[in-house]
């Protein structure tokens, strides 16, 4: 994973020439985008150790997670700079809206979680705090803002993703489907892209910027490790309000 590094960009290059912008958000992140990709409960959806009432409790939060993320794609398709990477991203909402909505009430049905319970449950608090932070940044804030955010999501999903798709899968399909899901290649092309994209616009940006958009990396990985954490102990987790 990376090394944490405090600096700016600037700063990052002159130590590191060939690296990336976005690596740099990620060693910016560290270490919560590192305990974010190797979190127990990812490990466990690929060993098929997961208790079933941890998957049912992460599935139903992240039903309403995820319904927020399409907003926040729908925000990025109107900012995107043109017309590529409308296309990309509106392929991505597409996926998110019918074949991963697809699995999440395969996955209710076979866990025996009524509609009424998945449709009607309020968010907890991290995702309350996940959806402000993607929904303001992308809609209140910059292309660029929103990107970070939905970098963060995506590319800790394909990490871990790629690492439990080494395994063989789990018996119950909603963990061999969630797995295939963050793993196949078409997964693999759109975070490939989302970094494409952020390497190409990040380096232009004022350093004041950059920081901004290193900031919510980091926010959201710092969310990404409470949403695992809540799911997997049943506790709730608390967040510092300065987040
Ligand atoms: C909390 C969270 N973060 C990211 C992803 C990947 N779309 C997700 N399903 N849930």
């Amino acid at each position: 994973m990376s090394k944490q590094f405090d600096g700016s960009f600037r700063e990052y290059l002159a130590a590191e020439p060939e690296a990336r912008f976005t690596d740099w958000l990620a060693a910016r992140a560290e270490p919560h985008w590192s305990m974010a990709c190797t979190h127990p409960f990812t490990t466990a959806i690929g060993d098929g150790t997961m208790p079933r009432e941890a998957y049912a409790r992460y599935l139903i939060e992240d039903y309403t997670f995820i319904t927020d993320l399409a907003s926040t794609l729908g925000y990025l398709v109107a900012k995107a700079p043109g017309m590529p990477s409308k296309s990309r991203l509106s392929g991505f909402l597409a996926l998110l809206t019918s074949e991963e909505n697809d699995y999440f009430l395969r996955s209710f049905d076979a866990l025996g979680i009524a509609p009424e319970t998945y449709q009607a449950a309020a968010q907890g608090p991290v995702t309350r705090r996940f959806s402000d932070l993607l929904l303001s940044s992308a809609g209140n804030g910059s292309y660029e803002d929103g990107l970070a955010c939905l970098l963060c999501a995506e590319w800790c999903y394909l990490t871990w993703g790629l690492r439990e798709a080494q395994k063989p899968r789990p018996d119950a399909f909603y963990l061999a489907e969630w797995i295939d899901l963050h793993a196949v290649a078409g997964f693999q092309t759109f975070v490939g892209w989302l970094r494409e994209e952020m390497d190409r616009l990040g380096p232009d940006l004022p350093p004041e910027r950059q920081e901004k958009v290193a900031a919510l990396f980091r926010k959201m990985s710092v969310l990404e490790v409470a949403f695992f954490e809540e799911a997997w102990t049943g506790q709730t987790i608390a967040i510092p309000d300065g987040l």
